[in-house]
């Protein structure tokens, strides 16, 4: 049995030990699915700049409950959304997170675009959601899936967005 680090990316097993809460549901063999928990919709302009950044108004999409006893559902027109995933995370060091999206959400014609997870990294992130064709999604359906890569770095993170989202309340859902 070779040591877990000679591998490039770890497996699901591992990265559930950073991603809370989790059913066995969500660990897959190379990584954890991740869930929507808010849509928003981006409603003014953002700003980025040499030195800073800012990031414009948005609003928490309706969540609707089309048949009685329907759970709730985001009913989502085509366009671009931000959500934030339903789980805390944390990139543990000698690691960077990379999110993919679950390929059902894909071949709805649905793609989520993400960044870099900086190793130190805790938080309950957000990803872009690009609908290319109408789509419904449960709140705390699986939609994306978080994979780990061992990797070399200077320093955790240290920036605006960490802890961001682990006390909720004021998103009006
Ligand atoms: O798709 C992603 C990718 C990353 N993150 C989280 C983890 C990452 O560590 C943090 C900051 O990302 P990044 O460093 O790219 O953001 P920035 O715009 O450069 O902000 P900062 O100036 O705080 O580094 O956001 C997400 O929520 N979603």
């Amino acid at each position: 049995m070779r040591r877990a680090l000679e591998y490039m990316y770890r497996s699901g097993t591992f990265v559930a030990d950073h991603v809370s809460p989790t059913t066995d549901e969500q660990v897959q063999p190379n990584g954890v699915d991740l869930t929507v928990d808010i849509v928003f919709e981006q409603r003014d302009p953002g700003r980025i700049t040499t030195d800073g950044k800012e990031i414009g108004d948005r609003v928490a999409r309706p969540l609707e409950q089309r048949e009685q006893k329907a759970p709730d559902t985001y009913y989502l027109p085509e366009g671009s959304y931000v959500v934030r995933y339903g789980e805390r995370i944390r990139i543990p060091e000698e690691h960077v997170g990379f999110v993919y999206p679950r390929s059902s959400l894909m071949r709805n014609s649905c793609m989520l675009n993400t960044a870099v997870w900086d190793a130190g990294y805790e938080g309950r992130g957000e990803g872009l959601l690009q609908v290319h064709h109408d789509v419904e999604l449960e709140r705390g359906a699986r939609i994306a899936q978080l994979v780990f890569a061992a990797a070399d770095h200077q320093d955790v993170y240290d920036g605006s967005y960490q802890g961001e989202n682990l006390v909720g309340g004021d998103d009006g859902v």
